[in-house]
């Protein structure tokens, strides 16, 4: 379980994004090939550890959560919601900040509503700006988060609740390592 995500993750390059040091792997690039199995084994790594008792919506933010938010979807039957790097102008959308280690922007959240108990999963949690900003835009519409979970952990982001890492690592200059698994 999980072999491939780690042996994918140890054969990782990394690059400079200005002082940062960014991996690059299939699940939180898409590059350079994302096989299924490796969906296959996070989808069932998620489903395992996330608790979906009367989850209503699954919510990932686009563009690296959106293919493991489709495995989980189409594994889970529960829905899933695309928060967006640009607005739709819909009534209630929600518009936050997004502070990465290597970027900033806007996220847009559409179709969460009061009430409704979600799930957040993402690729990777970092600095935990992006999911801070999750965070926040889903509590203003009013509903319930549930649960949260990412594939990969790195470093130790406060987000404010609790968080699932499938896998932690460490990045170097030249090298990731995995350092603590969910299993
Ligand atoms: O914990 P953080 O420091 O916020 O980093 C994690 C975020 O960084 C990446 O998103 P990015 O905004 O780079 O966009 P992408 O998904 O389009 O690559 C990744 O998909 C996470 O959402
Ligand atoms: N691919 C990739 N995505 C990230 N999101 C936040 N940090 C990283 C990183 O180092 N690599």
């Amino acid at each position: 379980m999980l072999e491939r995500l780690i042996h994918s993750l140890e054969t990782s390059p990394v690059m400079k994004r200005g002082e940062y040091n960014y991996f690059i792997n299939p699940i939180t690039d898409g590059v350079p090939l994302l096989e299924p199995a490796l969906l296959r084994e996070i989808g069932c790594a998620m489903v395992r550890n996330l608790d979906l008792a009367k989850i209503d919506k699954i919510v990932v933010c686009e563009a690296m959560g959106i293919h493991i938010g489709v495995a989980f979807s189409m594994m889970t039957d529960i829905p899933l919601v695309v928060v967006r790097k640009r607005p739709y102008g819909l009534p209630g959308e929600v518009a936050v900040h997004q502070t990465t280690g290597y970027s900033k922007g806007e996220l847009y959240l559409n179709g969460v509503a009061a009430g409704e108990r979600v799930v957040i999963i993402d690729d990777v949690c970092s600095t935990g700006g992006t999911l801070r900003a999750l965070i926040s835009a889903i509590e203003s519409t009013g509903a319930e988060i549930a649960d949260i979970c990412v594939v990969i952990g790195r470093g130790d982001a406060d987000i404010g609740r609790p968080l699932k890492t499938l896998v932690k690592i460490e990045v170097s200059e030249t090298q990731v390592r995995v350092v603590d698994t969910c299993l």
